[in-house]
């Protein structure tokens, strides 16, 4: 795993922008997968703009997104098709039938996720993931416990998760308990990975990711079997470490 320390949030987000335009201009043929949460906002912004300035084509991009939550219609506010829609897919010139993200409406919940895990290797499967980092180390909603074998799957949501992510809705109520994510190991069949940790809340698994065992409980940390791992994480995130980077 490689390890890059930015400054703050800001420094991060251009990191990581800038390590993803590289493929985005670099590859006649790409596939992203993308993530949702705090973090990756500035990311997004940050292409956004980048795409007004500069008139970066995204025509050539498959995107698939790790996760999105059981019974909230894509049209939800708080849906994680919503969330894409606003900060990025609005804004970029990305085909619509490329833009994949789990049906959290479907009837067969089941069927959805074979469908979806279909599709990523129909697809030619991911070359690069963004992925941040729940605080119990989950990432997508692969919560601890989480089989490193697992491909798509529905998940019951950990108490914590839900109101980590209520501050996104109105109450802790109105977050869905079930969600539909890639599994661990459809995350690591991606050529590359690229996580993202921000701020003090993420400095104690980080620490846990980086000096601790791999190990199931922590589902991040499976990332230290994958050959090719980049993570991005600012000061505060890092405070909890004595490394140098
Ligand atoms: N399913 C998402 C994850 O993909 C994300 O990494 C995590 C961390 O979110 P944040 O970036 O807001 O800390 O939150 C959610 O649970």
């Amino acid at each position: 795993m490689q390890l890059i320390k930015a400054k703050d949030y800001h420094d991060l987000c251009h990191k990581a922008a800038e390590l993803i335009l590289r493929k985005v201009k670099g590859q006649k043929k790409l596939t992203l997968g993308l993530a949702t949460g705090g973090t990756p906002q500035g990311v997004y912004r940050i292409l956004v703009e980048e795409a007004r300035q500069n008139g970066t084509t995204y025509q050539h991009v498959t995107t698939f997104n790790l996760d999105e939550y059981v019974g909230l219609p894509p049209d939800h506010p708080q849906s994680y098709h919503t969330y894409m829609n606003k900060k990025l897919f609005d804004f970029i010139d990305i085909p619509p039938q490329n833009v994949h993200i789990p049906d959290g409406m479907a009837e067969n919940l089941e069927e959805e996720c074979r469908r979806y895990e279909q599709m990523i290797d129909q697809s030619g499967g991911i070359d690069l993931q963004l992925l941040g980092i729940g605080i119990n180390g989950h990432i997508g909603f692969n919560e601890p416990g989480t089989s490193f074998h697992s491909f798509t799957h529905v998940v019951k949501l950990e108490e914590s998760t839900r109101i980590a992510n209520s501050r996104f809705f109105s109450s802790l109520e109105e977050v869905p308990a079930f969600a539909v994510t890639m599994g661990i190991a459809s995350i690591m069949k991606s050529k590359e990975i690229l996580l993202l940790a921000v701020g003090k809340r993420k400095a104690e698994v980080l620490q846990r990711l980086i000096y601790g065992e791999v190990t199931e409980e922590l589902p991040a940390s499976v990332l230290k079997m994958h050959q090719h791992v980049t993570i991005i994480a600012d000061e505060e995130a890092l405070s909890s470490l004595s490394v140098r980077c």
